[in-house]
């Protein structure tokens, strides 16, 4: 069985989200897409941070997919870092082969990540487009330090089998939603 994990704050949970979790479904051939609800983003201030409850609520919300699942259990396990929760869930689910999902935004911040090289060597990524980044991410230094691990992106259907230490770029349509501006837009109203 294969599995995405898309790590997020949630604040609120919005159709980039879906539309990730759609595409690696479709482009990884992936069971099942897990929503990691974040406890807190440790490089995420915690102003205008919604409850924890409310931000898994909204995923859950999503979509009635049955594939696609919404978690607390990165809560559960007591893990704010991404490090820590791939190393526990591969022990907890030996048989279970993750992929780590992540916008472009993420690869170009993944640099600051604790211990960013460990998890790309624990976990395959797949990183997907989004306006504004993915430019950035695939020229950035996360990009350059793991260029030995990139799978061309027509062969990245083979991810979740090829494991970790490999990663590759998902191409299609961008969308720039995001919840800062959803945030901005319930705030005016
Ligand atoms: N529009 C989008 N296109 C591509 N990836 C996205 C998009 N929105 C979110 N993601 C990805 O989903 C994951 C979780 O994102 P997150 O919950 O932080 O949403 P966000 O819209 O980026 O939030 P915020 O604006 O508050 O920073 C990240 O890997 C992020 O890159
Ligand atoms: O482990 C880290 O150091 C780390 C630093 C920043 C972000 N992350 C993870 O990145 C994912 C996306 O976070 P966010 O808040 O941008 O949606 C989420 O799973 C976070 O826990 C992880």
């Amino acid at each position: 069985m294969s599995v995405g994990l898309l790590g997020g704050s949630f604040n609120p949970a919005h159709r980039g989200h879906l539309d990730v979790a759609r595409r690696a479904l479709a482009d990884l051939g992936l069971d099942e897409v897990w929503l990691l609800v974040s406890p807190g983003n440790p490089l995420k201030s915690r102003d205008g941070m919604a409850p924890f409850a409310q931000r898994l609520e909204s995923a859950r919300a999503l979509t009635r997919d049955p594939r696609i699942i919404a978690t607390d259990i990165e809560a559960r396990l007591g893990q704010r870092y991404t490090v820590r929760t791939v190393a526990l869930l591969k022990r907890r689910f030996p048989r279970v082969r993750f992929v780590w999902l992540m916008g472009a935004d993420g690869l170009v911040q993944f640099p600051r990540w604790r211990r960013w090289r460990r998890i790309a060597h624990l976990v395959p990524i797949a990183v997907l487009p989004r306006p504004g980044f993915t430019m950035k991410a695939l020229h950035g230094a996360a990009a350059s330090v793991l260029r030995h691990g990139r799978v061309p992106d027509a062969a990245a259907r083979r991810l979740a089998a090829l494991g970790g230490g490999h990663w590759a770029f998902l191409p299609g349509p961008q969308d720039g939603i995001s919840a800062t501006e959803l945030r901005a837009r319930a705030a005016r109203a």
